[in-house]
């Protein structure tokens, strides 16, 4: 399953914003480090599924179908909070780092209303700018990543010379465990100086630095966006960052909670929501849900929580959904079950490598593909495209 991790200062709303998008339950609290194991839960990114265009109903296997929208699980890590020299094992420290590293994709979220200061305590809102907690956290997973790849350098160094070793073989040794590959290295390295012997300290840092944006791409999330001082700092941090999604991870519990007990009907990513029992509402809660509808769902088009799930997968990693099928005119299983199963590939992918995403068996016997649609084979170079319906013909 895919990863992403929410990573970011104390009380900027992480816990919030991964129990809004997983409604598994995690502590929170209005201090620091609530956090202190890494938390992991399923979440979902949505597509429409093809269903309502073929006009049929389908048997979801591996994911869900809610009103002609397919949601496709993922892995959401729940990162506890990083201060300023983290990386030197400051504050919760290190493992927190590692934790972060599983996930192929980075939630930053921040606190956009600057009520908490750049160690995450409390403070007058509107008195920190928030952009600052950007640069220090990218900054701070430069340098960790910098001190595991230039661990032991001069020797390091010393044996690749004598022992004729491949520079990026070398690196990517170094970063094992990171889920950093070979390919991401070799690109890294294509804008620095080539000779490796004459790399400094700033040559290093600027290969981690290369290394983490083509591997590791990183969102940006403004969080605490319902509060009144939030407004003016995400028009300036969008100046910055044009991608930054402005969130209200509490809003966004508000209205899941409510739609559990039927009070309302809202389903995730809308800008709206139905009241379905007033009555059942006190006074209180329906001005909550007016404040939400107002500065919120009106203001920005949705609460940001699916907005940013779904930007980092599809995105950020590229990633299309492609219907694997055995009968391609009724698009079914073996046994009977229309559309069962999305996959989320990688945009350009081959019916092959969609064959061996599937398993590993079917990859190893596949002959070729049908493309469900037009009932037509497909060539063995052709690209996915998202939503396409694809039977996998395989030997034996
Ligand atoms: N107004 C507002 N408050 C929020 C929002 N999200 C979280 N908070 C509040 O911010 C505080 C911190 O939230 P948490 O989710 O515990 O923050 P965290 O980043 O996980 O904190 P650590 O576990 O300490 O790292 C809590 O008081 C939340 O209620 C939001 O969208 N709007």
């Amino acid at each position: 399953m895919l990863q992403i991790a929410v990573c970011g200062k104390p009380n900027v709303g992480k816990s919030s914003f991964f129990n809004s998008a997983t409604a598994s339950t995690v502590e929170m609290a209005n201090y620091p480090f609530t956090t202190i194991d890494a938390n992991k839960a399923v979440a979902h990114v949505i597509k429409d599924c093809p269903c309502k265009e073929l006009e049929v109903t389908c048997n979801p296997h591996n994911s869900i179908c809610i009103d002609g929208k397919r949601l496709l699980p993922i892995e959401l890590i729940d990162v506890a909070g990083l201060v300023p020299g983290a990386h030197e094992g400051k504050g919760l420290g290190n493992k927190f780092l590692d934790d972060l590293m599983q996930a192929k994709v980075f939630i930053h979220v921040i606190d956009a209303s600057g009520s908490t200061d750049i160690e995450g305590n409390p403070v007058d809102p509107g008195s920190h700018d928030p952009l600052e907690d950007i640069q220090f956290l990218e900054e701070e997973i430069v340098m960790w990543m910098y001190g595991i790849l230039s661990r032991n350098w001069v020797r390091l160094i010393r044996k690749v010379g004598a022992e004729h070793l491949d520079i990026s073989k070398v690196l990517f040794d170094q970063l094992s465990g990171t889920g950093i590959t070979i390919e991401d290295i070799i690109e890294a390295k294509r804008n620095i100086e080539p000779d490796y012997n004459k790399w400094e300290e700033k040559d290093l840092i600027e290969l981690t630095r290369n290394i983490l944006r083509i591997a590791k791409p990183m969102m940006i999330i403004a969080n605490k966006a319902d509060l009144p001082t939030s407004a003016a700092n995400i028009e300036r941090i969008k100046e910055k960052y044009p991608y930054v999604i402005p969130t209200s991870a509490e809003s966004e519990i508000a209205l899941v909670r409510a739609a559990e007990a039927g009070l309302i009907s809202y389903i995730s990513g809308d800008d709206h929501f139905e009241i379905l029992q007033a009555d059942k509402l006190n006074p209180n809660q329906l001005k909550a849900l007016e404040y939400i509808q107002t500065n919120i769902l009106d203001k920005y088009g949705s609460t940001g929580v699916q907005k940013a799930l779904n930007y980092g997968i599809f995105e950020l990693l590229d990633r299309i959904v492609v219907y694997p099928v055995q009968d391609e005119h009724k698009y079914t299983d073996q046994k009977g079950n229309v559309l069962p199963d999305g996959f989320l590939v990688p945009n350009g992918a081959t019916p092959r490598e969609l064959a061996y995403i599937v398993h590993t068996d079917i990859g190893d016997k596949f002959m070729h593909a049908v493309d469900a649609r037009r009932n037509m084979r497909v060539a063995s170079d052709y690209e996915l495209k998202d939503g396409d319906i694809i039977s996998i013909v395989t030997r034996g």
